[in-house]
């Protein structure tokens, strides 16, 4: 099986959160919620997420509010898991982030 779709063990994902402040595991998804100073910042904060999911084929739950968007994800092809590609796409959002003024 391709390594990228093992689960990580609670201790990885420990490990790996520390690269990612602001993120947290609940259960079996990985979490973070962020703010905006307006509606339409949340929105395009969206569609760039949009962007990199489809470019690394792999997807968020994304619960956009007024000036609020949540971030939830697992691999659904392994039965709902945090896998190294849950981490990555964490980590590719958070890149973005400041440049939409999340907080
Ligand atoms: C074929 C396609 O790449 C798969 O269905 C992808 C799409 N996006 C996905 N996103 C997530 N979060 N988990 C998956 O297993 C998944 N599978």
């Amino acid at each position: 099986m391709n390594a990228q779709l093992e689960p990580l063990s609670g201790k990885e994902i420990e490990e790996r959160l520390r690269e990612l402040p602001g993120w947290s595991a609940e259960g079996d998804l990985l979490r973070r919620s962020y703010r905006f100073h307006g509606h339409f910042p949340a929105v395009a904060m969206v569609i760039h997420i949009a962007q990199i999911q489809e470019e690394l084929g792999h997807h968020a739950e994304l619960t956009l509010g007024y000036n609020q968007l949540a971030v939830a994800v697992n691999t659904h092809s392994i039965g709902g898991r945090i896998t190294h590609l849950d981490v990555g796409l964490a980590g590719r959002i958070e890149e973005i982030a400041a440049a939409h003024g999340a907080r």
